[in-house]
């Protein structure tokens, strides 16, 4: 169950959105920036983003986080409706210091599953129940999801949304990130 906070209008680089914050009786302040009236909407593109302080602010090469929020947010403001959750659960769930502490462990060789493991942490430790509840306080009949990521799709339907598509963003493959991305591939079953 969530309840408006405060709503305020958020012009941004990729045009202007209305900024919504929710009590959910979570610690985390997640934020969803809306583009146009998105209630009671059939197809909305709804991208739900988990946060990544160092990729969404620093411009971080090791993940794509911040190639698919800014791809997000340009597509998102070119629609006439559509949506970004942007959700508080840095490092797929395990916070800041774990993430620094499992890029510690990638410098020694292993990937971004196993060295979660190795910590004694699980590979993704993420919920979508917020995602869920916003898209039902605006009463959104269906969905066209922005990921490749089938665990938000099934999440998603297992909660009793209607996803009507997927729309994929490519991201672009560095000397940096090829390796993480190969591992989402192959170990998580991106469809990348
Ligand atoms: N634990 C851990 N988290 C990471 C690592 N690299 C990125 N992240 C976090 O992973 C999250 C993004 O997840 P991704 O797997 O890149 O993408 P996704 O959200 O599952 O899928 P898309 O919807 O396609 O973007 C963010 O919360 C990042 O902080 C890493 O090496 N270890
Ligand atoms: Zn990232």
């Amino acid at each position: 169950m969530i309840t408006l906070a405060a709503k305020a209008k958020l012009p941004t680089l990729a045009g202007f959105f209305d900024i919504y914050t929710f009590n959910d009786g979570e610690p985390n302040e997640n934020a969803v920036i809306v583009k146009g009236d998105v209630t009671g909407k059939e197809n909305v593109p709804v991208r739900i983003h988990s946060e990544c302080l160092t990729g969404d602010v620093f411009g971080s090469k090791r993940c794509d986080c911040r190639d698919q929020l800014l791809k997000s947010l340009v597509y998102l403001g070119e629609q006439p409706y559509g949506m970004l959750i942007y959700l508080r659960q840095e490092g797929r769930g395990i916070g800041l210091v774990n993430k620094i502490k499992a890029y510690s462990l990638q410098e020694e060789g292993y990937d971004t599953v196993e060295a979660n493991l190795k910590l004694g942490l699980p590979a993704d430790q993420r919920d979508y129940t917020f995602a869920v509840d916003v898209i039902n306080y605006f009463r959104i009949k269906s969905v066209k999801l922005m990921t490749n990521n089938p665990e938000k799709i099934k999440f998603l339907e297992e909660n009793g949304i209607n996803v009507s598509g997927r729309i994929s963003i490519k991201s672009q493959t560095t000397e940096y990130n090829k390796f993480y991305l190969m591992t989402k591939k192959e170990k998580m079953g991106h469809q990348i």
